[in-house]
Formats: structure tokens, sequence, C-alpha cells
């Protein structure tokens, strides 16, 4: 025990005998805290600040002037008042005290008579050092307290208890007037910074436009017009310029809980940011769209992946390079391999993109691709669907896409509904707009008529695609012609005339389709959404014209879960193939200049 917290036993005598012998005692502070928590200061700056505790003042103590707010009315005030002019100023009012290093113990001293106060006062949270109160602020405010009832001495009065300001040092010893300042709020913790993370390579920027591949997916929402807005944001970015999308795939999720099909598709581009900082800005992009992240692998109304960032790999805490899941997801790997049909993914598990493609095993569960998903009218309500058909799934190299069995084999709208087929068959096609009747394809999308590419503005006709019939589509599936996307339509409506070879429908079903390395390399075409208003992709599988042939040959017949054949059709050019090797990653030779 300290020796202030001895002497806070304060002899009876100096105690007013309605103070019990503990209050004051258990009240005091040792007097080094007090000198400290307590600038010096005159008496009635502590008045003031007894007269701001909350603590009832006793009745007797009313009539002390400085407690001139707790007086109840005009009355009683003016006899309070009257009470402590009588007492003259210096004359002190005895009280218990406890005695600083330097006082006598009988030493009198001035003290604030408030309030009648029996629980112990909270203790003084921790002050600025006096050093730190400017001191040219001390006699603005002792003047401001002039003006209040505080200004009056203490009388010298019978004290029902001790209240806390009885325990401040006497002015004479510490003569600079300070005030106190206002008690602090408990302080809130703050959450301790994340440490500065160091930089690395992934937070250097290129010197010059770096050729990325970026993945949208979506399954929440009205997925197509989200993904349809994340691209043209993501061409917002500052230092990121997209030079081609990829048709839409339809995709059975893979991996998480059970949740909708997604939309896939994949935008290649070039970048003048850090890795990290294109990270950051395709996140952005997600929040913007509402993204949760809920749960790994979870549904979500965006998701956008750096897949490659030129040939960087790369292993951070959070960011890989190449994605590391990259390499087994066909709902990546196809339409990129659409867009890209010689890319080869760097890293580890990586190689040509269309053959692990060929192979991934989510590969059966890629559905559909629309070409002009970016831009396809507004859906006619009357137009006929481009269906597809239960018995065309996949040859099943793994999982299908997730179906309703009570409704898949019976109508092919049904098949496999769209996300936004699953809570309501109409949905605005813009935000705003007010929501039509839309009939869906299998797709969930309404369809456009073929002749509705704009990027087929003016083509010769083309040989039919062969009739409907399960073992021509199985032939056509896997002897598509040199220049036939590998989703082209090979199952068009019974009754229906097949649309042009180069003229791929809105959606096409691919789970069957060849390996996009047969066509070729598409001639690339800047994305200049500033121009269009709303972004396109380029017609990166159309044939020139004249250039199909119809597959003449039964397809050899190949093993589940491996890659078709390249072609086994005489006078077809995929013969002439080259083997898959490991040829550089390509991209777009014409990336744009200018900066979007
Ligand atoms: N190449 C990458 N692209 C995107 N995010 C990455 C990449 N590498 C690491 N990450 C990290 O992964 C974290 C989780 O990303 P996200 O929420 O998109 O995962 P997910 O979509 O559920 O699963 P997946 O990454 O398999 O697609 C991100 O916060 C990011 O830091
Ligand atoms: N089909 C499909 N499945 C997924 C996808 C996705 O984009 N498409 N994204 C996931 C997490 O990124 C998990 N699973």
């Amino acid at each position: 025990m300290s020796e202030a917290q001895q002497g806070a036993g304060a002899p009876v005598e100096d105690r007013h005998p309605d103070v019990p012998a503990a209050a004051p005692v258990e009240a005091v502070a040792p007097a080094e805290q007090l000198a400290q928590a307590v600038p010096a200061a005159p008496v009635e700056h502590f008045t003031q600040a007894a007269a701001a505790a909350p603590a009832e003042p006793a009745a007797p103590v009313v009539t002390a002037a400085p407690v001139g707010y707790a007086v109840p009315d005009a009355g009683a005030f003016a006899a309070a008042q009257a009470e402590a002019e009588r007492v003259p100023a210096e004359e002190p009012v005895r009280a218990a005290h406890e005695p600083f290093v330097d006082e006598d113990r009988d030493q009198p001293f001035p003290v604030a008579t408030t309030t009648a106060e029996t629980t112990p006062p909270a203790p003084l949270p921790p002050l600025p050092e006096p050093a730190d109160v400017p001191a040219q602020r001390a006699p603005v405010e002792a003047q401001d307290l002039a003006e209040t009832p505080t200004e009056h001495t203490v009388p010298d009065r019978p004290v029902a208890h001790q209240p806390e300001p009885v325990h401040q040092p006497e002015p004479v010893h510490q003569p600079e007037p300070v005030h106190q300042p206002e008690p602090q709020p408990e302080p809130h913790p703050v959450p301790e910074p994340e440490p500065a993370r160091p930089l690395d390579r992934l937070d250097e920027a290129p010197t010059g436009f770096v050729p990325v591949v970026l993945a949208l997916g979506a399954n929440l929402g009205d997925a197509q017009q989200t993904l349809r807005d994340a691209v043209t944001d993501l061409d917002r970015i500052s230092g990121l310029e997209i030079t081609d999308v990829s048709p839409l795939a339809r995709t059975a999720a893979v991996g998480g809980p059970d949740q909708p099909d997604y939309l896939n598709a994949i935008l290649l581009a070039r970048t003048t940011l850090s890795p990290r900082a294109l990270l950051h800005a395709i996140q952005g992009v997600e929040n913007v769209h509402g993204r949760v992240r809920a749960e790994r692998n979870g549904p979500r109304t965006l998701d956008v992946d750096l897949i490659v960032f030129g040939t960087v790999t790369e292993f951070t805490e959070d960011l890989e390079l190449p994605h590391p899941r990259a390499h087994e997801r066909a709902f990546v790997l196809e339409p990129w391999s659409q867009i890209a049909p010689d890319a080869v993914l760097p890293g580890l598990g990586g190689g040509p993109v269309a053959t692990l493609a060929a192979t991934a095993p989510d590969r059966g569960g890629i559905r559909w691709l629309a070409l002009d998903w970016l831009t396809d009218a507004e859906p006619e309500p009357e137009a006929a669907p481009v269906a597809a058909r239960a018995e065309e799934a996949p040859a099943a190299t793994v999982e299908p896409a997730r179906q309703d069995p009570a409704t898949s084999a019976a109508s092919p709208q049904a098949e496999a509904p769209a996300p936004e087929a699953a809570t309501s068959s109409t949905r605005p096609a813009h935000p705003g707009e007010a929501a039509q009747p839309v009939p869906h394809d299998a797709g969930g999308h309404a369809p456009v008529p073929a002749p509705v590419n704009p990027f087929v503005p003016e083509q010769p006709p083309a040989a039919p695609v062969p009739p409907s019939a399960p073992a021509q589509q199985e032939q056509a599936v896997a002897e598509p012609g040199p220049f036939v996307p590998s989703f082209h339509p090979v199952h068009p409506q019974d009754g229906q005339e097949a649309p042009h070879a180069q003229v791929p429908p809105l959606w096409a079903d691919v789970s069957q389709a060849a390996p996009a390395a047969e066509q070729p390399a598409p001639a690339p075409q800047p994305f200049s959404p500033a121009e269009q208003g709303s972004p396109q992709f380029h017609p990166v599988h159309q044939a020139p014209a004249g250039s199909f042939q119809p597959p003449q040959a039964p397809p050899a017949p190949h093993a589940p879960g491996h890659p078709e054949p390249r072609s086994s059709q005489p006078g077809a050019p995929s013969v002439q193939q080259p083997p898959v090797t490991g040829t550089p990653m390509t991209f777009p030779a014409d990336l744009r200049g200018s900066s979007s």
C-alpha cells in the first residue's frame, strides 16, 4: 500500500459525522495519480467539474452556492446564494483530505461541496499530460466558468459526503490553472492494421501491354445481363482493354453446393496493370455486381477469375498464376479455345487449351454456347426456340448437365432450365424495363434468329447441315468440316431448316463438338465498346464462305473420356493439324493502341 493509500484513513475529526469512514477513503486516489489526472486548478474549476457530475446533491449541500445547478427553484437558489455570500470567500470548508506529500495533515483547503455521492466515483480516465494542454486556453475557460454560479466560493457548511472534488489538489501548490478536459469515453478497440505485405513480383506493372485471360461466371440473378455489364465494366478499367469475348457457355456447376447452372465466358484482354492491381480491379467489378463471398464454389452473381497473365507463373497467398484450377475446368477451357484455338495454358498442368478442354472432367456439362450474347436483340415472344434435346446430351465423358428428370425427355425447353428460368418465366431484358414474357430455349434465353447475327452481314448460302437424326448428329459432331466451329448447330429443330453453317444460331450444343484446334486462327478484330455503345464479341468462328464441307464419312469410334480423333474425314484439313505441342500462348496481334 502506498503512502497515499495509508493516509486515506484521515482522522475522524476531519470528517463530517455523516460521512462514513470508508467512503472517502475509497474515493481517495493516490496523490500522485490525482496530481496527474487533475491538473492544478483553482477551486472554481473543480466546482464546475463537480456540478457536471451526475450525482444527486444532498439537501443540505444545496445551500452551497457552487451547486446552483441543483437548486430546485429560484427562491431556494437565492437563499443558497445568500448563504454562500455570508461565508467569507477565503474561509475554507473543513473536510477530510488525503494530504499531499507537501501538505500538512491539518492544513485548511477549499473544497467544492456539492453532492451526497455515496457510490465510489468511476476511475478517472487517463488524461493528457498537462504539458499537452494549451496554456493559453486556461484563461478563456476560466472566464467561461466565471459566468456560472460556480464562481462562488465554497461555504463553510457541513458536508454530508465527500464528493470527488474534495481530493483535488490545492491551487496554492499548483498555481498554473489548467482546465481539466472532459472525461474521455472508453476508447473502442481499434483493429490492428494489417501488416504491410511486402511487395513481390505480382505488384510490378509491366512496361508494356501484357495479354491476359479473364474468366467470367454467373449463376444468380440475371446472369446473362450481369455478364454483359461485367464486360463493359471490365473494359472501362483503366489499363485494361478487352480484345475478344468468347461465346457464352451454359455449364453445369462444378463443385460446391447444389446450385443452378452457370453461364460462363472468357475474355481476352491486354493490360498495363500489375497482376495484383488487375486482380483487385476485377474484384471491384465483382463487388459492384453484388458478389458475396459466402462459400467456396458457391453460387454467385458474378465471378471474374484471372486465368493467365502473360506467361507468368507465380504462387502467392492472394494470387496464383495461372489460375490453379483453370487447367481442369472445361467451363474455362472450352470458351477460351473457341476464341484462341492455339492458346496454351502455361505452368504445371498446363498445355494446349483445346486439348485440356477436350479432356476436362466437366466437359460433358457444357451444353450451350451463345454467339452474340452481348448484342442479341430483344427476344421476340413468337420466335421459335433453338432447341436442345435430351438425347443430344454429350457422350458423357463425365457428368452431364443437371437435368430435370421429370421433363428433360419430354420437352427441350425444360431440359436444362436457365438460372433465371428457375425462378421466373419473365424478365426484363435490361434493368428498368418492364418484364415481358420470354419463351426460353433450353438455355433459358429466348433465341435470336440466325440472320440477326451482326457479324455475318453477307454470306453466300452454305451447305445445309445434315438432318437431325441422332446418327447423323453424331457424325456431324465427330466430323465437323474444317471451319465449322465446335459449337456449330448440329441439332436443328425437327422440321426446321438448319441454319447456315457459317451462321451459327444463338445457342448450340458443344457437348459433342470436336476440338476447336481445327479452326483457323481468327482474324482478330479489336473490341471497341466506345464505338459500339455495348461490347461485342468477334465472329472469330465464322467460316470463310464456301469453305464448309459436310461430313462424308461416319466417325471413327473413340473411347469415351478421350478426345475425339481430329479427323478421319477425307479431305478434311484437320488431318494436317499439327500434333499438340507446347506452342506458345497466342493472343490477337492487333491489340488496340488506344486506351479505353
Ligand atoms: N488467379 C486468380 N484469380 C482470381 N482469384 C485468385 C487467383 N489466385 C488466387 N485468387 C484468390 O482466390 C480468392 C478466392 O477467389 P474466389 O472467391 O473467386 O474463389 P472461387 O470463385 O470461390 O473459387 P475458384 O478460385 O476456384 O474459382 C480471391 O480472394 C483471390 O485472392
Ligand atoms: N460450371 C461452373 N462451375 C463453377 C464455376 C463456374 O464458373 N462455372 N465457378 C466456380 C467457382 O469459381 C465453381 N463452379
